[in-house]
């Protein structure tokens, strides 16, 4: 089996006395790409936080590359080389794009510079021709790109996406699963979640579904053919 770059064990979050996510476990490993899937407000946002240590989880733990990190504060875990796009985006109201690249970019732990401004550039042909504008002056899906570009100026080993589809034309949906392909293909391992099963079930080898903060279904791809009718029905409204 191969390594574990992210692990959850028996993560319980809560906000307040509000009970979100029950005992969640599962494991990415290494250049691997897994989405995690569900209906609103079943807490894959909440499960990305606890990851991230922005929400911190009230029991269980968090491994990345074997370290338990469930303690170390959200900048420390970054540092670790995990990159988030959240969902929603994030620009600044006053920086150019390529502000924002230049303001983000930095090697990784281990000193790793294969993303740099140039390659991000390369990548998204459209982002380069607007580099003097504000991010908030782009359609939504040249903010998304912005977004990603963003976090992979960063050199992560792990890049988590919330929704990063989510509302967009199904041609520039197509081009943001193909970057994500890319990147994963880059040896970057992927967190994605998103709730198109099809596109979700090519790009990624392994699945998680969340029913009310419980892991409902974990498995691969074929596992995931073979539980279909189970999978739509936990994820239709
Ligand atoms: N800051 C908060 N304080 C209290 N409850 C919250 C907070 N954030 C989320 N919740 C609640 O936690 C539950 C899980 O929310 P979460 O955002 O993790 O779901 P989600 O699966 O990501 O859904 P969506 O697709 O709508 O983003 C929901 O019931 C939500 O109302």
């Amino acid at each position: 089996m191969s390594t574990a770059l992210l692990e959850i064990r028996n993560v319980n979050t809560l906000y307040g006395r509000s009970h979100i996510l029950h005992d969640v476990s599962f494991r990415l490993d290494k250049g691997h790409s897994m989405s995690l899937m569900g209906r609103n407000g079943m807490g894959k946002t909440t499960t990305l936080k606890s990851i991230l240590g922005i929400v911190p989880p009230r029991s269980g733990h968090v491994y990345f590359d074997g370290e338990d990190i469930s303690k170390l504060p959200t900048w420390k875990r970054m540092r670790r080389d995990i990159a988030y796009v959240p969902e929603g985006r994030g620009m600044f109201h006053n920086l150019t794009v390529k502000e924002h690249l230049q303001m983000a970019a930095r090697p990784g732990s281990d000193g790793q510079v294969g993303w740099d401004y140039d390659r991000v550039l390369e990548t998204f042909p459209r982002l380069k021709e607007r580099l003097s504008n504000l991010g908030t002056e782009m359609s939504g899906g040249e903010q998304q790109m912005l977004a990603i570009g963003r976090a992979l100026v960063t050199n992560p080993r792990l890049m988590i996406l919330d929704e990063a589809t989510e509302g967009l034309a199904p041609l520039i949906r197509q081009d943001i699963w193909n970057v994500i392909a890319t990147i994963r293909e880059s040896g970057i391992s992927t967190l994605v979640v998103d709730k198109n099963i099809k596109a979700l079930k090519k790009l990624c080898d392994r699945h998680v579904v969340l029913v009310k903060g419980q892991v409902h279904f974990d498995g691969s791809s074929a596992e995931l053919d073979d539980n279909l009718e189970k999978i739509e029905t936990a994820l239709s409204v």
